[in-house]
């Protein structure tokens, strides 16, 4: 979708043209509606051109495994990956496994905002270090039914806080991104109002965690979400949140709410 006001607004100007009688003035319009008419099918072309990209390339999902992750990542992913693949009807599995790209494209796939978007050199937060393994290494399995998703973290090595483990601020974004994965999934778009976080002991560097969160209740628009990161066996508890998400208009991201 183009915004009716880039796409129509020259042809406006088009019909216009003719409402004045005077002849030169008649001329110079015509030579005006030429313009704008060139102009109009530049724009289109440029503007369709744009839309093409990006679903002319696949995105690239940074959740599917590679050799930065360690066995224990492997491990826990194709544990919860053979959950999703339990045969059956479609509508009946339990488990999803949720792609993750470095771009919001869920809302370029149409409306207003499609060129915004697409002039965009916004990358989301957590997916934009290019090293595999450096940074955020996760990935997301979403239980719908259940209203709880489970995320396989691996920590890399520049997300050090205190020396040999992860910074708080690193723990609170994932906690705060698979909160918000959960509470967007359940309800479409969420903003974070409030965010609660207990550090109950140190992630060491490099190691793989679990972030466990549920869907604890809604109330109109607000969701209101847990989350406890474990690790791999879930024997160790090292940080606990609670969460409130405020379902939002997508206007409201972008600051123009109707
Ligand atoms: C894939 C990657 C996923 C990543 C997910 C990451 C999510 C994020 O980090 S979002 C970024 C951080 N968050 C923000 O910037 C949000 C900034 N705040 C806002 O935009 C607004 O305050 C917003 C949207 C939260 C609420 O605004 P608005 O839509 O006007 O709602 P508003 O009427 O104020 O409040 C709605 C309800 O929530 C309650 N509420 C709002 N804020 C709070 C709060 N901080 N604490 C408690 N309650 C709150 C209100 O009291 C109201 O309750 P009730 O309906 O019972 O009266």
């Amino acid at each position: 979708m183009i915004p009716r006001s880039l796409l129509f607004g020259r042809g406006l100007a088009l019909s216009h043209a003719f409402s004045n009688q005077n002849a030169s003035t008649v001329h110079q319009q015509l030579s005006m509606t030429a313009w704008n008419l060139r102009s109009s099918l530049r724009n289109i072309r440029t503007l369709s051109l744009m839309s093409l990209w990006p679903f002319n390339v696949k995105p690239r999902d940074f959740s599917l495994p590679n050799a930065s992750w360690r066995p224990e990542m492997s491990k826990a992913y194709e544990y919860y990956n053979a959950l999703c693949e339990i045969e059956g009807d479609e509508k009946r599995r339990l488990w999803r496994k949720l792609p993750s790209y470095n771009r919001v494209l869920k809302y370029t796939t149409g409306g207003v905002y499609l060129s915004k978007i697409i002039q965009s050199k916004a990358r989301l937060f957590t997916r934009n270090i290019k090293e595999p393994g450096a940074a955020f290494e996760y990935v997301v399995f979403m239980n719908k039914q259940e209203k709880r998703c489970v995320c396989v973290f691996q920590a890399g090595h520049l997300l050090e806080g205190p020396p040999g483990h992860v910074h708080g601020g690193a723990v609170a974004t994932m906690i705060d991104s698979v909160m918000g994965t959960l509470a967007g999934y359940m309800s479409g778009p969420v903003m974070t109002a409030n965010l609660n976080i207990n550090y109950r002991s140190p992630i060491p560097l490099g190691s793989v965690v679990l972030l466990h969160s549920a869907l604890d209740r809604v109330e109109g628009r607000k969701f209101f979400v847990t989350c406890r990161v474990t690790s791999t066996d879930e024997s160790k508890l090292h940080t606990e949140a609670t969460a409130l998400f405020v379902s939002v208009n997508v206007g409201h991201l972008f600051g123009t709410r109707f």
